[in-house]
């Protein structure tokens, strides 16, 4: 018996003084021994130990498992982290230690209001109020993460007016009013269950992983090609790591589609997608295969479409894949009525004009500021034939002499003037109207951009072509806001107002809409309007 002891003692001290070193892998190693020591000493019916040799093993086994538990929170491997927390819960439920470090791995799971209850729990300890700052830290994040995963109340403003400097700021999940559904479209897809103003927030989803390199423009080709691979594999690798390390995460990219039989795949219940919703017990431990998952990331891996970038034109060579799985549900249109932006990890969608309830979210897989032609090949990139209404439309028109004719000239350097006046005269005779001009004008963006820059043009074409303003309200009727329909409009504003008179109230009122549907309503207004006058410089 004595021996016993002995051993514990000595395991105890090596695995405390690993954990010390942050030697979290050894440490582990050490402490799953003298876990299973304790377990031995405490089942074993010979031993027969009086009451006190009893606690003083439960107790030994219950900071084993809490200790072996902050090991594994700061591998990341939450799942058997949360596990051994639970056990140890089993032998002192309110032990400080213990109810600390599930609070950490519960915050880390975005599980804020679970991790609240833990978190409150130890506040409660008498004995433990040296660390009350520590706690107080960690109840305050607590609250504020459980205020913005209901409400989704994010101000990202500090950060924009900060040039975008410094770590961005941290976000919690948060699922609006969506819900997955049977898609005609595709598969299935997300959907408004009620009626969105142009700005809101529908969703803030965090990565399960995602991949950075630095992908300089100016590079050769090769080189490109190169990185880009390598940023893949990278990316593969994180992937794997975290569906090792967490049956929930793979079980939920089981549910994403792999590109086959999309309309045979079942509809899952969002709930399941919610941190705080199910428990990682309840999912079963089925294998995916190698090619099946790269299938999947094939299909739903995105590139990071940065803000800081797009506005300050900075970090362009910064390249990003990633996969973020509640959004993966998000089908393509040319038409689209969602945007998605991304603050560090974290990809947000919001409404990028105003949507009715049931109508289903689509966004951009690429740039729809171009011709049928260049998008049906890019869709072709992805794997599908596109069937948004715009394409339906388009298709049609697109197949006509006179189009393809138009289309032609466009490879011809032929003055963007005429293109514009040929363009509109043969949308009167073929009786496109309404958002049909508007899907037009958007697939022609280039050489109607191009007119509305140039002065000369201007002076040319401009009793020819139609109005600027006209022009842009249709292309935002089409296909939502746009930084190049903002781009231009500012300058149309500067040219219209001069350089220094400022900008009209209720031409800049029109601006800051546009701009709510670029970025959503997630800035003070006197920050959004700083970035849109920057767009405009
Ligand atoms: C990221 S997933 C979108 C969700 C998918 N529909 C599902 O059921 O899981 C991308 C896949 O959806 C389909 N898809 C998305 N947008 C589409 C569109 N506009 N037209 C046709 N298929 C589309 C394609 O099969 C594409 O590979």
């Amino acid at each position: 018996m004595e021996e016993e002891e002995d051993r514990i003692q000595n395991l105890r001290s090596k695995a405390t003084e690993l954990l010390l070193r942050k030697e979290w892998k050894d440490s582990i190693e050490v402490y799953s021994e003298l876990i299973s020591l304790c377990h031995d000493q405490i089942s074993n019916p010979h031993q027969n130990l009086d009451p006190n040799n009893l606690s003083k093993l439960k107790k030994s086994l219950c900071l084993a498992l809490c200790n072996r538990a902050e090991a594994r929170l700061n591998l990341q491997d939450y799942p058997q982290a949360l596990q051994d927390c639970n056990e140890a819960s089993q032998i002192g439920n309110t032990h400080f230690k213990t109810l600390l470090c599930k609070g950490k791995i519960l915050l880390s799971l975005n599980q804020y209001g679970l991790a609240l209850d833990c978190f409150k729990k130890a506040s409660l300890d008498p004995n433990e109020l040296e660390n009350s700052e520590m706690l107080n830290g960690y109840l305050e994040k607590c609250k504020k993460f459980e205020f913005l995963s209901r409400t989704g109340a994010i101000d990202i403003s500090d950060w924009v007016l900060n040039k975008f400097q410094g770590k961005p700021p941290e976000l919690a999940e948060y699922i609006g009013s969506i819900d997955i559904k049977k898609s005609d479209i595709s598969g299935r897809g997300l959907f408004a269950t009620k009626n969105l103003d142009c700005g809101n927030l529908l969703l803030v989803t965090k990565a399960v992983a995602v991949e950075r390199a630095i992908v300089p423009e100016s590079v050769f080709q090769d080189s490109k090609e190169q990185a880009q691979l390598d940023m893949w594999k990278n990316f593969i690798d994180k992937i794997l790591e975290s569906i090792k390390k967490c049956v929930r995460t793979r079980d939920l990219i089981c549910k994403l589609s792999n590109g086959e039989n999309e309309d045979q795949l079942e509809v899952p219940d969002i709930d399941l997608f919610r941190p705080d919703g199910e428990d990682s017990s309840t999912f079963h431990d089925k294998k995916i295969d190698k090619e099946k998952l790269l299938n999947i990331l094939d299909v739903n891996s995105l590139v990071e479409e940065l803000i800081s970038a797009k506005v300050l034109g900075k970090n362009s060579d910064v390249h990003g894949i990633g996969l973020w799985i509640l959004s993966s549900f998000i089908n393509h249109s040319c038409d689209p009525n969602v945007r998605r932006s991304h603050v560090g990890d974290h990809m947000m969608i919001h409404a990028c004009r105003d949507i009715k309830a049931g109508e289903e979210l689509t966004f951009a897989y690429f740039d729809v500021f171009t011709p049928f032609r260049d998008r049906e090949e890019k869709a072709k990139n992805w794997g599908f034939v596109c069937k948004c209404k715009r394409c339906n439309l388009e298709k049609g028109v697109c197949s006509n002499q006179e189009m393809m004719e138009i289309e032609m000239f466009l490879g011809k350097g032929l003055d963007n003037g005429g293109v514009v006046y040929r363009l509109e005269e043969n949308m009167r005779r073929w009786m496109v109207r309404g958002k049909g001009k508007g899907y037009l004008r958007s697939s022609f963006w280039r050489v109607y951009s191009e007119v509305y820059e140039s002065e000369r043009s201007l002076r040319k074409w401009g009793s020819k072509v139609p109005l600027m303003e006209n022009v842009l309200d249709s292309v935002v009727d089409a296909v939502g806001s746009d930084e190049r329909i903002v781009k231009l409009l500012m300058k149309g504003l500067k040219r219209k107002n001069g350089h220094n008179k400022g900008n009209g109230i209720v031409e800049m009122e029109k601006v800051m809409k546009l701009g709510r549907g670029l970025y959503g309503k997630i800035m003070k207004k006197q920050t959004l309007r700083t970035i849109l006058i920057q767009l405009g410089n």
